[in-house]
């Protein structure tokens, strides 16, 4: 029963947002973006300069467990070690009245998730190829930092124009770290779990095939009274998107790295047979 209580408590009092308005250290709460499972993210501006940020900081109720300030601090790292526009540019972190917080550049864009199911837009087989290359090349940008993002998925993929932008670096890991932040391995999760989690370019190549199942399904009709079927019996796919996609899923041997991936979708988009 004390931990329903405790929950209630969290939920209702200890992670409270601060309201718009507030000022926490240099910056001025504009308005809250959202409360996720370990932090809230605000947008916030610099006092002194005006400067759009989002600055995220870690839920109270976590302070001082392993998905507290040491999660947020592993966050910061790896946005000091990134610099390119596609991603945001760290700008501070610090503890202000015992709470923590990391202040990143606020990235302007639609996410994939609004234009999807917001805005209604539809993508052919070569237009969602297309934006998967894309992604797919910002994942070798942090591939070859030996970063693996772990959270590629349409809310986190943003579009300003034709600039693309990928956000949410909190279960990003340097190749070679432990999956969790805690001493726990992935060996209780679930498999499908363990392999969006794995510190492995795997994680990121799977997920990057459902992004792309979302936008093959963005065009898909659903008939009255139709069961559900298996997206390869739904989706009519070309035989190269298919295979790329049961290589991306593991229905058949997974792409090495995102190299190979990339190759393959660089074939498919010059109209070539790509060998499997
Ligand atoms: N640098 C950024 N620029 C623009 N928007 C951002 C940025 N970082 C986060 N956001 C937006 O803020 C909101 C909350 O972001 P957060 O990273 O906390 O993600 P979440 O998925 O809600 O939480 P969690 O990953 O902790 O479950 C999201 O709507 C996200 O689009």
């Amino acid at each position: 029963m004390w931990q329903t209580v405790k929950r209630w408590i969290d939920d209702n009092w200890t992670n409270r947002p601060h309201k718009p308005g507030t000022v926490i250290a240099n910056y001025l709460i504009d308005e809250v973006l959202g409360s996720g499972s370990y932090g809230i993210a605000y947008l916030a501006r610099h006092t002194g300069t005006g400067q759009s940020v989002v600055m995220k900081q870690v839920k109270p109720s976590l302070r001082g467990s392993p998905k507290g300030e040491a999660m947020q601090a592993y966050e910061a790292r790896v946005l000091q070690s990134l610099s390119h526009p596609a991603f945001p540019r760290f700008l501070d972190h610090f503890t202000w009245q015992r709470q923590h917080y990391l202040i990143m550049s606020h990235m302007r864009g639609e996410t994939l998730e609004t234009l999807l199911f917001e805005r209604s837009a539809g993508f052919t087989e070569r237009e969602a190829v297309t934006m998967v290359k894309r992604i797919a090349m910002l994942v070798l940008h942090l591939h070859e930092r030996r970063i693996i993002h772990r959270d590629v998925r349409i809310p986190n993929v943003l579009l300003d124009g034709d600039r693309l932008q990928l956000i949410d670096f909190g279960l990003a890991r340097f190749l070679g770290d432990t999956p969790a932040y805690s001493a726990d391995s992935l060996d209780d999760y679930p498999a499908e779990k363990q392999l969006k989690r794995a510190v492995h370019p795997h994680s990121d190549l799977y997920a990057l095939g459902h992004f792309l199942l979302f936008l093959l399904y963005s065009t898909y009709e659903v008939k009255e009274g139709q069961e559900e079927k298996s997206w390869e019996e739904e989706l009519s796919l070309s035989p190269a998107v298919r295979a790329i996609l049961r290589r991306l899923l593991q229905h058949d041997p997974p792409y090495q790295n995102i190299e190979e991936l990339i190759d393959a979708l660089t074939l498919y988009l010059q109209g070539k047979t790509v060998s499997f």
